[in-house]
């Protein structure tokens, strides 16, 4: 056992999903994955950090130089919400319209996802939740980066 474990043991603390001081008995499997991860506070924790790393990445802080990032934070804790099977309410843009244009190349996408799923990771979300979410960034990534024959 590693120490970590030993003390969670010793404490009574159990990792039953993202959030830490989460109620003992609560069901964790079944369910929506959104529920699975905690609902809206999960999310909206989960859309915070990720913004504060992207923020706190000098290649990607320009993109957001001029972005209301309340309302930024709001729009992605929504689709997130949606893409993870919870209640749609989503009134942002599209995912092309939002980003076409900024001129997002291949990299700098892939930093952006790698945040998003290291976050989750840190968060302690469930794999399956983490893969689901994998799989949906390298669906949308021809709507988020620009492709080389577009104008920027
Ligand atoms: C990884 C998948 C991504 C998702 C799911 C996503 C999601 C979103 C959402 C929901 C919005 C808000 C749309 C609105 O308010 O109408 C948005 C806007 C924006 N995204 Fe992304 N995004 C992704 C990748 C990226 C990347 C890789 C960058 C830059 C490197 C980026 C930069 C921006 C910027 C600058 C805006 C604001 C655009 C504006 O206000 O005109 N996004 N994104």
């Amino acid at each position: 056992m590693t120490e970590t474990e030993a003390n969670a043991s010793s404490t009574g603390e159990a990792r039953t999903g993202v959030l830490p001081g989460r109620p003992a008995g609560e069901p964790v499997d079944g369910g929506s994955a959104y529920q699975r991860i905690g609902g809206a506070v999960a999310v909206q924790a989960a859309v915070r950090i990720f913004y504060d790393r992207v923020l706190a990445d000098p290649e990607l802080a320009g993109y957001f130089e001029s972005v209301e990032m309340a309302g930024q934070r709001r729009h992605l804790a929504l689709m997130l919400t949606v893409l993870l099977g919870g209640p749609d309410t989503y009134d942002g843009r599209g995912l092309t319209e939002a980003h076409q244009g900024l001129g997002i190349p291949p990299a700098h996408y892939s930093r952006v996802g790698g945040y998003l799923v290291a976050t989750l990771e840190w968060m302690d979300a469930p794999a399956d939740v983490v893969d689901y979410i994998r799989a949906a960034l390298e669906r949308v990534e021809p709507q988020v980066v620009t492709r080389g024959d577009d104008p920027v």
